[in-house]
């Protein structure tokens, strides 16, 4: 039995703490807000992000940080991207040394283009009290793992006893996790393929059917794995669980926030009354921006992801950025096999 800390009670953060309750940890779960910790040690609920679920009594909420890092060594953080840095900054001077780091996000920073790893690493740089940093990552709705449904996923890190180790943490039943020491290639995959579930809703607000879907999704796999390779990647990871896997999952799931938010901007709505009415994280908006940004920089070929930044920031229309998509210059499919 561990003692875990988990920062963000949100659908992720919640649903994870119930999968390590489940496998026997002592879980102290950290949220913002007062009457969410009362609701969770009172009524075992969590009504705002996961409707009718109730959560194993072991779990135990805060607001303090230091309260809820008391005696912990292993923390497993899932907030939003943009929330990564000051989430660390709070959670830091509270934390362990040698401490072990699980991150459950999924995103990329917009101007410094960092993934979550690299900014847990840089949060820490002058305190150097995290021993291992991984990700889960993986085709995961938290509606789903809250309802103990058969559910796969991987955790990376560079150090593959520190994937073990954590794969251990979560292993279950109902939630299989596997390894991969491609920190890289599972951290992008798991990011980027909220821009093309965005896409993909996008063309399904339209109007739109299967056949744009399966485009979607396949020429969005190889841009997404263009990128990843680009940065480091290995390119089988794509093929996976943290790749395929989870594009599947967030391009034909109603759960899918990245994919509803698309659907609505299909149907006209703006983004910003989009954001408005979904009170979730939409974590596929500022990726697109800062995988815009990274694909330009690097000089790497991503269409759909210039398009929807066209569109989420530049004023394009969804119906103009699909004719734009179609009337690209004609291509090879595997580019590899003519260069
Ligand atoms: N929901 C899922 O099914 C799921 C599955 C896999 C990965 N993820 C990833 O997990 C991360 C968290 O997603 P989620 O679904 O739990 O989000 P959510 O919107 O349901 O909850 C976000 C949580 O983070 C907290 N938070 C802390 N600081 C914040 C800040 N500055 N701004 C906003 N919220 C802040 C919120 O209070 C809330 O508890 C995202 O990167 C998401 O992509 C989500
Ligand atoms: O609801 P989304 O679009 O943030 O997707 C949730 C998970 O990432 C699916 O694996």
């Amino acid at each position: 039995m561990t003692k875990i800390a988990v920062i963000g009670a949100g659908s992720w953060g919640s649903a994870l703490a119930l999968v390590l309750a489940d496998n026997g940890h002592e879980v102290r779960l950290h949220a913002r807000r007062e009457d969410q910790v009362d609701e969770m040690n009172q009524c075992h609920t969590n009504e705002s992000y996961l409707p009718g679920v109730v959560f194993p009594a072991s779990i135990r909420a805060y607001t303090k940080m230091k309260e809820v890092l008391q005696g912990v060594s292993v923390v497993l953080i899932a907030v939003p991207t943009k929330a990564m840095r000051e989430t660390m900054r709070a959670l830091l001077p509270s934390l362990a040394e040698d401490a072990m780091v699980i991150h459950a996000s999924k995103g990329i920073e917009p101007v410094t283009h960092k993934r979550v790893s690299e900014i847990i690493a840089e949060e820490d740089k002058q305190m150097k009290k995290i021993a291992h940093i991984a990700v889960l990552s993986g085709p995961s709705h938290a509606e789903e793992v809250a309802l103990r449904q058969p559910t796969t996923v991987t955790v990376a890190s560079e150090n593959i006893e520190a994937a073990q180790f954590a794969q251990n943490l979560f292993m279950n039943k109902q939630f299989r996790v596997y390894t991969n020491p491609d920190l890289i290639g599972v951290e992008m995959g798991g990011a980027l393929k909220n821009i093309i579930a965005l896409v993909c809703g996008i063309t399904n607000g339209l109007g739109l059917g299967d056949n744009t879907k399966a485009a979607i999704m396949t020429r969005g796999l190889a841009e997404m794995s263009r990128l990843g390779v680009h940065m480091g990647a290995n390119p089988l990871t794509f093929s996976g669980l943290s790749g395929l896997g989870d594009l599947i999952v967030t391009c034909t799931s109603v759960h899918s926030r990245n994919w509803r938010a698309g659907r609505m901007i299909g149907e006209g709505l703006s983004m910003d009354e989009v954001l408005a009415q979904m009170g979730m994280v939409v974590e596929g908006v500022r990726t697109t921006k800062a995988a815009y940004e990274l694909a330009q920089e690097k000089g790497v070929e991503m269409p759909l992801t210039e398009a929807l930044n066209s569109v989420l920031f530049e004023g394009v229309t969804p119906q103009e950025a699909t004719e734009q998509l179609m009337a690209r210059m004609r291509t090879h499919e595997v580019e590899t096999l003519f260069e």
